[in-house]
C-alpha cells in the first residue's frame, strides 16, 4: 500500500450507537431550498435547461441579478412544524437541509458574512426553526453544506499561484468557522453532507479536509460525514490511493443506485434521488420523466435490499409550501410505509440469488426471518426463492393481514411461494420464515 497521511483512518464500518441509527434509517428526505427556488428554473421569460439550484451559473443571467434575490425573499407561508409533520407522515427517519448551497446564501444568520437570511425581509433563522421542529417529531437532523462557495471572492477552482494560494487560506478558515458555528448553533445535529468538492483547489486541500473532519468530530462526537468531503494525500476523492473509502458512508449516488452489491463495495451507503429527472432546488416546469410513487417505491426497496438507504429529494417554493406532486407522493409513500415499513426500517442485504419478482430485506435482529418486497408479480403466480446452502423455508405469508402462502420445494433447494391471484395492484411483502438445514449454519449476510 501507499503511506497516506490523509487517506482513511479506518478500514470496515462504522460500529458505534450513531452509525447503527443511521443504517437502520432506510428511508431519507433532502430539502434544497434558497434563492434559486424564487427563479424556479426561469429568467426573463426563458427556461434554464441545467438544474435550477444552479441557475447563477447560466450565462444569461447576471450574477449582479442573482445576487441581489436576498432583498425579496420573504417565505411567508413557511411552516416549520407543517414540513416535520409531511416527512413523519412520508416515514422518514432523517432529513438533510441545504444551509449554504454554491450560491454561498446563508439560510442561518451566520457571522462570517452577510449574505445570509437575516438580512432577507424574512429575517428568522430558517435552519433553527428546521432543526427544531423535525427533532420535535424524531426525524434526525444532517446539514447539507456546499464547499464551492461562488459568492465568496476567497474561492477558487484552482489554485495557480501564490495570490491564490493566500485567498484560499483564508477561504478554509472562513469555511471552518461556518461549520463550528454550526455545532455551536444546532447541537441537535447528527452530521453534515457535504458537497461542490470536486475541484482541483480541494483536491489539494487533502490535509485540511482530513483536520476539518477530525475537528468537527472532536467538537460534536459521532458526528457522521460522507465520503465526498475528503480528499487524500494526492488529491483522490471517495476512494483514497489504496482504495479505502474515506468517510463514514459513501456519498456518491446521486440520482443513480448501484445494480448489484458488489457495486457497493460493502460499505454503507446512500443514495439521493430527485422525483424529476435533474434539478433539487424549486423549479417551476419539471422536464421530462416525473418518477411515480411505485417507482420511487421500488427504489427504497432496491437501495434497502443492497444495505443503502434512499433519500428523496423535495425543493419547496419561494413561499415556503411544496408543489402538488411532492405532497401527493410523501402521502402515497407514507401510506406504503404505514403498512410496509417493518421489510423498511433496520434492514440489510440478503445473500441470496436476485430474483425478477423483486427485492430480498431481512431485519437485523433476526436471522430466521426473510422479507420478499414484490413488484413485478409473474404471470405463474410463482414466486422463485433460492436461499443460501442449509437455509429451509418454513413458512410464507403477507406482512399485510397474515394470510399464509404454500411454498412448494423444487428438487434442488430452490422453492416457489405461490401467490393468491388476488391481481395485486400496489408493491405488497411477503414474510419468510426460515430455519437451519441439518449441520447447517445460518450464512444470511448480516452486514452489521
Ligand atoms: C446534491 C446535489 N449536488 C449538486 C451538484 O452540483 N451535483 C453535480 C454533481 C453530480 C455528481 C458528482 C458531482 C457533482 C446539486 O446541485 C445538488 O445539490
Amino acid at each position: 500500500t501507499i503511506p497516506l497521511l490523509h487517506g482513511a483512518h479506518r478500514i470496515g464500518k462504522r460500529m458505534d450507537v450513531d452509525m447503527n441509527r443511521w443504517r437502520g434509517y432506510g428511508l431519507g428526505q433532502f430539502i434544497h431550498w434558497g434563492l434559486y427556488s424564487i427563479l424556479g428554473g426561469d429568467y426573463n421569460g426563458k427556461h434554464y435547461n441545467g438544474a435550477a439550484e444552479w441557475i447563477r451559473s447560466w450565462n444569461q443571467l447576471p450574477n449582479a441579478v442573482y445576487d441581489s434575490l436576498y432583498k425579496q425573499f420573504n417565505p411567508k407561508d413557511f411552516n416549520a412544524d407543517k414540513w416535520a409533520a409531511m416527512a413523519k407522515q412520508m416515514g422518514v427517519k432523517y432529513v438533510t437541509i441545504t444551509t449554504k448551497h454554491h450560491d454561498g446564501f446563508c439560510l442561518w444568520p451566520s457571522k462570517y458574512t452577510s449574505y445570509n437570511i437575516s438580512n432577507t425581509p424574512y429575517k428568522k433563522d430558517i435552519i433553527k426553526q428546521i432543526v427544531d421542529a423535525y427533532t420535535k417529531v424524531g426525524i434526525d437532523v444532517y446539514l447539507y453544506f456546499s464547499v464551492m462557495d461562488w459568492h465568496n471572492p476567497d474561492w477558487r477552482y484552482d489554485l495557480k499561484s501564490a495570490s491564490d494560494t493566500i485567498a484560499f487560506n483564508k477561504f478554509k478558515k472562513f469555511t471552518q468557522s461556518q461549520l463550528e458555528e454550526q455545532l455551536r448553533m444546532y447541537p441537535q445535529i447528527k452530521g453534515f453532507w457535504f458537497d461542490g468538492t470536486w475541484d482541483n483547489s480541494w483536491k489539494k486541500s487533502g490535509a485540511f479536509s482530513d483536520s476539518l473532519d477530525q475537528d468537527l468530530k472532536r467538537i460534536h462526537p459521532g458526528l457522521i460525514i460522507g465520503s465526498r468531503l475528503r480528499a487524500d494525500d494526492y488529491g483522490k476523492r471517495h476512494f483514497d490511493s489504496n482504495g479505502r473509502l474515506m468517510g463514514d458512508y459513501e456519498q456518491g449516488w446521486e440520482r443513480t443506485i448501484p445494480e448489484t452489491f458488489a457495486d457497493t463495495h460493502g460499505n454503507d451507503w446512500e443514495c439521493d434521488m430527485t422525483i424529476p429527472e435533474n434539478g433539487w432546488g424549486y423549479a417551476k416546469q419539471w422536464m421530462g420523466h416525473w418518477k411515480t410513487s411505485d417507482e420511487l417505491i421500488e427504489m427504497l426497496a432496491k437501495c434497502v435490499s443492497l444495505d443503502g438507504n434512499f433519500v428523496l429529494n423535495f425543493g419547496p417554493k419561494p413561499n415556503g409550501t411544496f408543489r402538488q406532486k411532492e405532497v401527493a407522493d410523501a402521502k402515497a409513500i407514507g401510506d406504503w410505509m404505514k403498512i410496509n415499513n417493518t421489510a423498511i426500517y433496520n434492514c440489510a442485504h440478503v445473500n441470496w440469488e436476485k430474483q425478477d419478482w423483486g427485492y430480498f430485506t431481512t431485519p437485523t435482529s433476526q436471522d430466521d426471518k426473510v422479507y420478499m418486497i414484490v413488484f413485478n408479480v409473474p404471470v405463474s403466480g410463482a414466486l422463485r426463492v433460492l436461499p443460501t446452502k442449509n437455509i429451509l423455508l418454513k413458512k410464507a405469508y403477507l406482512l399485510d393481514g397474515d394470510k399464509q402462502l404454500s411454498i412448494e420445494k423444487l428438487d434442488g433447494s430452490a422453492y416457489f411461494v405461490h401467490l393468491p391471484n388476488e391481481g395485486q395492484k400496489q408493491p405488497f411483502v411477503v414474510v419468510l420464515e426460515t430455519e437451519k438445514g441439518k449441520n447447517g449454519k445460518q450464512d444470511i449476510n448480516k452486514h452489521i
